[in-house]
């Protein structure tokens, strides 16, 4: 009925039959593309490839018009094939609404509020010192060393589970699991995800690459998400379980009423699972990003460096108690996510009815993407958009000339409510926010990043190129870090121990 009075959002002109199959630019280049497309068509852009119909957003004001205000109808996710193939499919991330969905965002939502995700910032202290710490030792190993930093804090905090090095089982399987999830193609766009029937058949056949690769690794992601847990139910059996989301919610169970438990626990294990699957690759990616934007911006750097100097002096590393002291970490980091957030395009939404948008229409069944990373582009907002600036945080009352939203503000906390709304906003997002702010003051009062030299003395630029997956990884490059000062080792060293 709608659709006869008003327009499809505008988009470039589709071929027939396969619409625009031909025109929807690679993986790496689809937030950039969509973005450059968004300034001739419109904050809200409509595709169709294949019969799929595709909602593309790229404004804070259009998502949050349509994925929060009206989100009893934007709040479904598209069938992840892929993914269930994998054995992804009791995970929140992949759920339709209904009664599971429900449970998840319960679980998850009441574990890592606000004020409960405070509990788990002596872990993320503690660990930025080993952090840095190896990072001292061996700065060229930074990857994998940031990798671990919050596996091990996702591995205590959901399990219990303390990774005591590189050939602890939990961590092998983490660094395999992380490999598999960021080769198994754009979610829900592979393929077979647009043609389910195409996983049945065989894997000669044009299209089916995904569908072999996910009955490949099914095992493997089934053993992730059973070895931690059972570990955890080991312990709890033995009176020796570590506080964590699976201990608390297995230990709750004696009190509580629920009608089928083995399904329950079912839950909690893939709940859980769910915690290393978004939480660890996001943040990590996130890490990576900071180091290369200090690497390419000393002058930040150095004003970050004034800051904490000023607030901790020389003796002692910065505390979560400095946060509110410490104003111009939280910029970097804003600015951080906003010049490229490690998962550009969000995770999709599918759209449940007919909608009305600003004299616009949407069908049901769309796929709706928040297009992240073109939301932080808009030139009259952020000015020199591209550029890395942490300067457009800072309050006008402060002296700032323009006028930068926060994207992460957005990401994170727009929708700041703890009961288990029709939502799916990120339910880790107290929790990456003091994870990434810690790490990034701990790294900067205690080290100096600069540009590597090569062989002649010649200092090496590095390019800023990511890998696309599931969540967008930097491409490995070549950088310097040191400790500040002796004294900055010394007391690392010291606090290490
Ligand atoms: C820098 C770090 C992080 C970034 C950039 C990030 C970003 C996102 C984004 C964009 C989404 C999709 C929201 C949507 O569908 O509209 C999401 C969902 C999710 N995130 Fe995060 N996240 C981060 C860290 C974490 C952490 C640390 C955890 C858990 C410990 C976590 C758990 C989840 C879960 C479970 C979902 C799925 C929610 C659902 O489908 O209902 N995330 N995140």
């Amino acid at each position: 009925k709608c659709r006869t009075r008003k327009p499809l959002p505008p988009g470039p002109r589709a071929d027939p039959i396969i619409g625009h199959l031909r025109k929807i630019p690679p993986p790496h280049q689809l937030s950039d593309v969509f973005h450059e497309w968004a300034k001739k068509y419109g904050d809200v852009m409509y595709l169709e490839v294949l019969g799929r119909k595709m909602v593309i957003l790229d404004t804070l004001e259009a998502a949050t018009d349509l994925l929060e205000k009206r989100s009893s109808i934007y709040s479904c996710r598209p069938n992840m094939v892929i993914f269930s193939m994998m054995g992804c499919d009791r995970q929140l991330s992949t759920l339709q609404y209904g009664r599971r969905f429900l449970l998840h965002r319960k679980l998850l939502q009441n574990y890592f509020g606000r004020q409960e995700s405070m509990v788990f910032n002596p872990i993320s202290y503690e660990e930025s010192i080993v952090m840095v710490k190896r990072l001292m030792d061996n700065p060229t190993n930074y990857d994998k060393i940031i990798a671990r930093y919050m596996t091990r804090i996702v591995a205590k905090i959901a399990y219990g589970y303390s990774v005591k090095d590189d050939n602890d089982t939990f961590a092998i399987l983490v660094n395999k699991v992380g490999e598999m999830m960021h080769n198994s193609g754009p979610p829900a766009s592979t393929p077979v995800d647009f043609f389910p029937w195409l996983a049945h058949f065989p894997s000669w056949f044009p299209g089916t690459y995904y569908a072999e690769y996910a009955r490949k690794w099914r095992s493997l992601t089934l053993e992730f998400i059973n070895y931690p847990f059972n570990y955890t139910i080991k312990q709890l059996s033995e009176g020796k379980a570590q506080p964590s989301f699976v201990s608390k919610l297995i230990s709750d169970m004696e009190t509580q009423e629920i009608e089928d438990q083995e399904d329950y626990m079912e839950d909690i294990k893939h709940a859980a699972s769910m915690l290393y699957g978004a939480g660890v690759e996001t943040s990590w990616g996130t890490l990576v990003v900071f180091l290369i934007a200090m690497v390419l911006h000393p002058e930040y750097q150095a004003k970050a460096q004034i800051e904490i100097d000023a607030v901790c002096g020389h003796n002692r590393l910065p505390t979560f108690e400095d946060h509110d002291s410490l104003p111009y970490i939280e910029y970097i980091m804003r600015e951080v996510m906003r010049w490229h957030p490690v998962v550009p395009m969000g995770i999709p939404h599918r759209s449940l009815e007919d909608d009305v948008y600003n004299g616009m229409f949407i069908p049901a069944g769309s796929i709706v993407f928040a297009n992240i990373r073109g939301m932080g582009l808009h030139e009259h907002i952020y000015k020199d958009a591209t550029a890395f600036n942490p300067d457009r945080f800072i309050p006008k009352s402060q002296g700032r000339q323009g006028g930068a939203i926060s994207i992460t503000i957005w990401v994170w906390t727009k929708l700041n409510v703890f009961d288990w709304s029709f939502n799916r906003i990120c339910p880790g997002r107290f929790l990456a926010e003091s994870t990434l702010w810690i790490a990034m003051a701990m790294i900067l009062a205690t080290c100096n990043i600069g540009k590597a030299k090569d062989a002649n003395g010649t200092e090496i630029t590095p390019e800023v190129e990511f890998d696309s997956g599931f969540v967008d990884h930097l491409k490995p490059f070549d950088f310097a870090l040191v400790p500040r000062t002796a004294q900055a080792r010394t007391i690392v060293e010291e606090t290490h121990r």
